[in-house]
């Protein structure tokens, strides 16, 4: 049992009203402070769904029950102030699909400034500093970017500079959906080294869905494998790679099997699905 968990997600039900379905059924996860969490399972496995509900993201149609637990406070019945208050500032989201993460018709810049000051009472031109700074560290060309509107950008700049934007409010919890499909390897590695660095200082937690078998090996503590809307295993990487039980995962891990070991696993990315 993990102890001093920083969010633990209990029996999380995600039903579809309209189509009567249920998309996602007791899921219970937890994240420890400082942990990074992998999350894998095939397309449509219900692993967004599971991350946007604890972003009190999930569409008007569906009924979420069950619980989750922030630091002991229940973020399925929390008060839309206190929730404002713990999403973006103490966790905090990176998408699947980021380009709606920033507003068209403002500069990445002007945006970003005003989410940092949102979060914390600080002047703009600190604000701004920090932004250049996170920009600078996901190996953008900082100036530039800050003064772009994100459509003249390329689509791995703008997931670079969202993941940036993120990472600049310092939260307890990133969670990273799918954080690196729009990158090449090079500015994987380097989002990915960056995310390390940012839980080294500050000891936050990281919950990583992938599709990335090889990425979950290498860069969690431990991983959750979901089908058909639940966890059907739980364990080290080391486990879940060699040592798993559930047949599903078995499905899964069979397509690692023609892996050459350990230092190449960098170079070859294997994709499931
Ligand atoms: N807004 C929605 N309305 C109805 N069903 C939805 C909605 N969003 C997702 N679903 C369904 O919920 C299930 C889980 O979707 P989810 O996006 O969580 O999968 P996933 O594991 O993240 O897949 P992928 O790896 O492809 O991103 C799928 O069957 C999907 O079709
Ligand atoms: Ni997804």
């Amino acid at each position: 049992m993990v102890k001093n968990s920083l969010i633990s997600i209990q029996d999380l039900r995600i039903t579809s009203k309209s189509a009567e379905k249920v998309l996602v059924s007791n899921v219970n996860l937890e994240i420890e402070k400082g942990e990074i969490v992998g999350l894998i399972g095939e397309s449509g496995s219900g692993k967004s769904l599971t991350a946007r509900a604890v972003m009190r993201l999930v569409s008007p149609d569906m009924k979420v029950s069950g619980k989750i637990l922030y630091k002991g406070t229940d973020l399925l019945t929390t008060t839309p102030r206190e929730h404002r208050h713990i999403l973006g500032r103490k966790i905090g989201m990176i998408f699947q699909d980021y380009r709606g993460s920033f507003t068209p018709f403002i500069k990445i810049g002007n945006q970003m400034i005003e989410t940092i000051r949102t979060h914390d009472k600080m002047s703009g031109n600190e604000a701004k500093n920090i932004a250049l700074t996170v920009l600078e560290e996901m190996g953008l060309e900082s100036r530039r970017v800050y003064n772009s509107y994100s459509f003249q950008l390329s689509g791995g700049q703008v997931q670079r500079a969202a993941i940036a934007m993120s990472l600049a409010l310092k939260p307890d919890l990133i969670i990273c959906d799918e954080m690196t499909t729009a990158l090449d390897v090079m500015n994987s590695e380097r989002v990915l080294h960056y995310i390390d660095y940012i839980r080294q200082n500050t000891g936050c937690s990281i919950l990583m869905i992938t599709h990335d078998l090889t990425l979950a090996y290498k860069r969690t503590d431990r991983i959750y494998v979901m089908s058909q809307g639940e966890i059907v295993e739980e364990g080290l990487p080391e486990q879940i790679r060699c040592h798993h039980k559930h047949p599903y995962t078995k499905k899964l891990c069979s397509c690692l099997l023609s892996l050459p070991e350990a230092e190449s696993l960098q170079q070859k990315r294997v994709y499931l699905v």
